[in-house]
């Protein structure tokens, strides 16, 4: 697990240099998540992407809510012990961002 400092990003300033870094997240009700939806070629690709992205969730002590059907896999982020929105989930959806693209 990488021990890392944890912020909370709730500034409208701070949250938009935050998602000009991730294009493809979207900011949730009232800025306490940030989502993104992915598409696989079949469910054994989707399924394969959840175990990647489960492995980083422990590396990071930082856990999605998440849904998947078939070969989409719909991913939220959001700080529970913060209420919010954290530099965690920027964190963590820049490094799911990585096993995607
Ligand atoms: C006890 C454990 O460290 C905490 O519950 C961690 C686990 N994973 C987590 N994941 C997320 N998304 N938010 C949290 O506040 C959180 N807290």
């Amino acid at each position: 697990m990488t021990d890392q400092s944890t912020t909370a990003i709730d500034k409208p300033s701070e949250l938009e240099s935050a998602l000009a870094r991730l294009p493809e997240w979207t900011l949730g009700e009232a800025h306490k998540s940030i989502s993104r939806g992915f598409s696989f070629a079949d469910f054994s690709e989707a399924f394969a992407f959840m175990t990647r992205v489960a492995m980083l969730a422990e590396q990071h002590n930082h856990h999605p809510d998440w849904a998947n059907v078939y070969n989409r896999v719909a991913i939220t982020l959001t700080s529970h012990d913060a209420g919010g929105l954290t530099s965690r989930d920027f964190r963590m959806a820049s490094a799911i961002d990585a096993l995607a693209d």
